[in-house]
């Protein structure tokens, strides 16, 4: 273990998706097999001692790539010297609760943590935004995070993309692994685009290999809706598959991929306005994230992009109105 430990530091540590995604964090999975890890875990005073708990567990693992771990309700000690922040302490969304809700709940909590980044993180911090709503989140943290370049700022919309593999994969009895090219467009809601006209599956635009009924009233509202349908169903939100979700994300951002969807922020493609931290399809190379270009839009996928797009300027609006940026 010759390389200095990659500072990792994860927000909400003793929630469920903290607990399924620590473990895999410290088996090297988040970064590579070979990348030692130091954990930074932040939790609210009233959890910290849920924390602790956990990181004995996480001892108890005797991780070869685990260098230390470390626990606090202290954002600006958590943060500090981090290289990758994991923002996922939130609260969750329960039935019948809209993300619109969650914004006034939830957006006091991202402009202390981008601050807190802001002054303490190191130079190269990633930051990966999955508490809810995640992309407006994510757009608070960064607008309190001044000194950090902007696009260092994502949210997740990994889980949407696994969700819309596997539909795809199921409806055509085909391996997740012949599926090329999926994406995810807009907002980490029900508004968001999967869309299929660029995926491609065996060679073939998978838009063709369907029915636009079946993609157009099966395919996009279930993949759009299953984390109210996973709630639904748990009684709590999705968590496992959320954290795995989280390690694809920043495993593809920091080792490359050529093809994924993640919400960043946008440099006006594809219409998006500039600023909002959106979904596209991304590559990731030399450990930055590129918004892939040269795709046609057709009205199908522009109404479904448009849309999913107001409401994430609906979104900036109203936490402007509540002075969150
Ligand atoms: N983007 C996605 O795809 C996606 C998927 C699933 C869940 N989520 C969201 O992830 C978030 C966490 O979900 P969960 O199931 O782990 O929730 P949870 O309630 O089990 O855990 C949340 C944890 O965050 C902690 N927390 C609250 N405020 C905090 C703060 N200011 N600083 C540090 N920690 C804080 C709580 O104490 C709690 O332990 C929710 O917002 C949920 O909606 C997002
Ligand atoms: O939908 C939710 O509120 C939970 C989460 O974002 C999910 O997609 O599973």
């Amino acid at each position: 273990m010759a390389q200095t430990p990659v500072k990792v530091t994860v927000t909400g540590a003793a929630g469920q998706i903290g607990y399924a995604l620590l473990f895999r964090i410290a088996s090297g999975q988040l970064l590579g097999a070979d990348v030692p890890v130091k954990l930074s875990l932040l939790e609210i005073p009233q959890a910290v001692k849920a924390a602790e708990g956990t990181a004995m567990e996480l001892d108890d693992c005797a991780f070869p790539l685990l260098s230390g771990i470390e626990i606090t309700d202290d954002a600006n000690k958590a943060f500090d010297g981090a290289n990758v922040a994991l923002l996922v302490g939130a609260r969750p969304r329960t039935a019948g609760m809209e993300r619109g809700d969650l914004l006034q709940a939830n957006g006091g909590i991202f402009g202390p943590q981008g601050k807190a980044i802001n002054d303490h993180a190191a130079d190269d911090i990633r930051v990966l935004v999955v508490g809810n709503p995640a992309n407006t989140n994510a757009l608070i943290a960064q607008q309190s995070a001044p000194d950090v370049p902007a696009e260092r700022f994502t949210a997740m919309t990994r889980l949407d993309h696994n969700r819309a593999l596997s539909q795809l994969a199921a409806k055509l009895q085909v391996p997740v692994t012949e599926i090329k090219k999926m994406t995810i467009w807009g907002n980490h809601s029900a508004t968001q685009y999967p869309d299929l006209f660029h995926t491609e599956v065996g060679g073939k635009i998978a838009a063709e290999l369907v029915d636009e009924a079946w993609l157009r009233d099966t395919f996009i509202p279930t993949v759009a809706k299953r984390g109210a349908a996973i709630i639904e169903a748990r009684g709590a939100s999705s968590a496992a598959s959320a954290a795995n979700a989280a390690i694809d994300h920043v495993f593809d951002w920091v080792n490359g991929t050529e093809w994924t969807s993640a919400a960043i922020p946008s440099d006006g493609s594809y219409g998006v306005p500039e600023g909002l931290i959106s979904s596209f399809p991304v590559a990731s190379r030399d450990g930055k994230w590129e918004i892939i270009q040269g795709l046609e839009i057709d009205a199908f996928s522009r109404e479904r992009i448009d849309a999913s797009v107001r409401e994430l300027e609906e979104e900036r609006t109203a936490v402007r109105e509540l002075g969150l940026i």
